[in-house]
């Protein structure tokens, strides 16, 4: 039951799902997490990793970067291979002092000016929101980051743009409440929206925008932890 960018058997992906953007980050969480994983796919290199974790069935695979390519990998896992929950574990850059570098924020909703969802209703300005249930379980979480003040609910930015640098928006953004800058929950939340799913997204702070930190690019592959405890807290229903 192959699609145009999967190729997997039916019954080969997990009904939840975690999403990273980097495929290598993909392999890492496979890596750690999944006991017994097998890669199901590996379309234009993006492997997709299916094994247990603490008992229950849980597939990995990475959205690559943007709302097209999570909007179709999402769509696909969603439709034709039972996926029920995806969670994104990410990265994004900071807006606002309120976060700061490898802090965790759980994506409560998700502004976009993307064309993306404007197409899906026209004359809408959709609200882009995350699965309630799995929103407040990783909120709920108590983990180390939790217990450090570390992990922060509020709104991320979904833009088109990584180099577009736009500092009033993002201060108009902040002065709204919002707190970092990524590239797909938008995307990610209307699917589940539309195709009756769930999904979240947990990021880490990759780098801040306003005191211009950054991590390298092997760190973001790397620091993942704090987030990944976050969303593993989220599937555990
Ligand atoms: O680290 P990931 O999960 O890919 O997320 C962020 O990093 C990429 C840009 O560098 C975009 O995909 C953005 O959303
Ligand atoms: O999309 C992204 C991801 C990380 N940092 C940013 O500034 N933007």
């Amino acid at each position: 039951m192959s699609t145009a960018h999967i190729s997997a058997d039916a019954g080969d992906f997990a009904p939840d799902v975690l999403m990273p953007g980097d495929p290598y980050r993909a392999r890492n969480m496979a890596a750690q997490l999944l006991d017994d994983a097998r890669v199901v796919s590996d379309v234009r290199g993006i492997q997709a990793y299916t094994g247990t974790h603490a008992g229950r069935p849980l597939s990995v695979m990475a959205s690559g970067m943007g709302s097209p390519s999570a909007t179709i990998y999402a769509t696909e896992l969603v439709r034709e291979f039972g996926v029920r929950r995806i969670v994104r574990v990410g990265t994004a850059g900071g807006i606002t002092s309120r976060v700061g570098l490898r802090d965790v924020v759980v994506a409560t909703a998700a502004h976009t000016d993307s064309a993306m969802t404007a197409s899906r209703i026209p004359g809408v300005h959709f609200s882009h929101t995350p699965s309630f249930a799995m929103a407040a379980r990783a909120v709920a979480a108590d983990t180390a980051a939790a217990r450090d003040g570390r992990v922060h609910a509020g709104a991320v930015f979904t833009s088109d743009h990584f180099y577009l640098d736009r500092p009033d928006l993002n201060t108009a953004l902040a002065a709204h409440g919002t707190l970092a800058i990524e590239m797909e929950s938008a995307a990610l939340y209307a699917v589940a929206a539309a195709e009756d799913a769930e999904a979240l997204t947990v990021v880490t702070i990759s780098d801040h925008l306003l005191t211009r930190e950054e991590l390298t690019s092997d760190d973001r592959a790397q620091s993942f932890q704090d987030a990944l405890e976050v969303a593993l807290a989220a599937l555990a229903d």
